[in-house]
């Protein structure tokens, strides 16, 4: 798919209005259709991003015994690792499934805003990530991370706020204290190509405003739905992230972007298909109260809204609770 859509975001951010309106409009482009593009010129340092990577290959190097120091403590618990087995991505839109070829760690918000006393967002979105101690800069590597891509999520929900005809900083108010998760995934190695219909991830829509993707390096697999109905690989693109879009940024412009359905496939041997893969996904998610109701930008004078407003945090726990096995 070398027309994939790359978006560079230092150009962006020195642009004058003029030039950042029309990087805009092709944004927009982008998410009405597929909501799918890379960032290149990102601005986080390579030092961030190797130091997590080592960190991640080195914890789910762990024997398996280890690993389940650090289980999530019962199903349904948003943070901690996840075993083969533990979870089924499409089983999120109803649709029955083998579980996903995969292990993960999960990690949420570095910490509740001071005075938080919701009883449902402490229980869920800010409940304890359950820490590693090996590798020892497991979480150091990982903080640096999730601030650094926490960081790049406001920026590019700038690039979306231009793109959406809103003021750059529209999107601002709503993301002072992100309620995001960070997942590092690990496909391990496989010996034989998997039964038909199971998949390293199974075919799923992302629940929040926009995940920030980082595929291994040259790694295949990741596919994602056309408007006309068929699978599509979202190549590899040298120093890139992937962003999508998720449900939640669909709701919020009333459909006018789109939540792509995506999911991760055993390519053919020979393309190393069962060779070991990793990847990181952030999953950016507004604040916890940020009401999330129709953007004004997207709805004609004689339209109505599609959607009801709904809170940031009950919201995501709703949909996240589909997936427990
Ligand atoms: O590993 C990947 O490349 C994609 C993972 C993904 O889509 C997800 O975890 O939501
Ligand atoms: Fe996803």
């Amino acid at each position: 798919m070398s027309d994939f859509p790359v978006i560079d975001l230092a150009a962006f951010q020195s642009a004058d209005d003029d030039k950042k309106r029309q990087m805009g409009r092709e944004v927009d482009r982008i998410c009405r259709a597929s909501g799918f593009l890379a960032v290149v010129n990102h601005g986080i340092a390579d030092e961030v991003i190797a130091n997590v990577w080592s960190a991640a290959r080195a914890f789910f190097d762990l024997p398996a015994a280890e690993k389940d120091k650090v289980r999530a403590p019962y199903p349904g618990y948003p943070y901690g690792y996840l075993g083969p087995g533990a979870e089924a991505l499409a089983k999120s839109r109803g649709v029955d499934s083998p579980p996903d070829l995969k292990e993960s760690f999960n990690g949420g918000p570095l910490s509740a805003p001071p005075g938080m006393t919701d009883p449902e967002a402490l229980g869920f979105c800010y409940a304890e990530t359950i820490w590693p101690t090996e590798p020892s800069s497991f979480r150091p590597a990982w903080e640096a991370y999730y601030t650094a891509v926490t960081d790049l999520a406001a920026r590019i929900m700038d690039v979306f706020a231009v793109a959406l005809d809103l003021p750059e900083d529209y999107f601002r108010r709503y993301i002072g204290q992100p309620i995001s998760a960070l997942r590092a995934l690990n496909y391990p190695e496989l010996s034989a190509p998997p039964p038909e219909g199971q998949l390293r991830a199974g075919a799923h829509t992302d629940y929040g405003s926009l995940t920030i993707l980082l595929p291994q390096p040259g790694s295949r697999g990741l596919e994602i739905l056309t408007p006309e109905g068929a699978w599509r690989e979202v190549p590899p693109v040298d120093g890139a992230f992937v962003i999508n879009i998720g449900d939640l940024m669909a709701r919020w412009t009333n459909d006018r972007w789109v939540s792509t359905l995506h999911r991760v496939v055993n390519v053919p041997p020979e393309l190393g298909g069962l060779d070991r893969r990793q990847s990181l996904a952030f999953f950016h998610q507004p604040d916890w109260f940020a009401e999330i109701e129709t953007l004004p930008s997207c709805l004609d004078d004689d339209e109505s809204t599609k959607y009801e407003p709904v809170l940031s945090g009950p919201y995501l726990m709703g949909k996240f609770k589909k997936t427990v096995m």
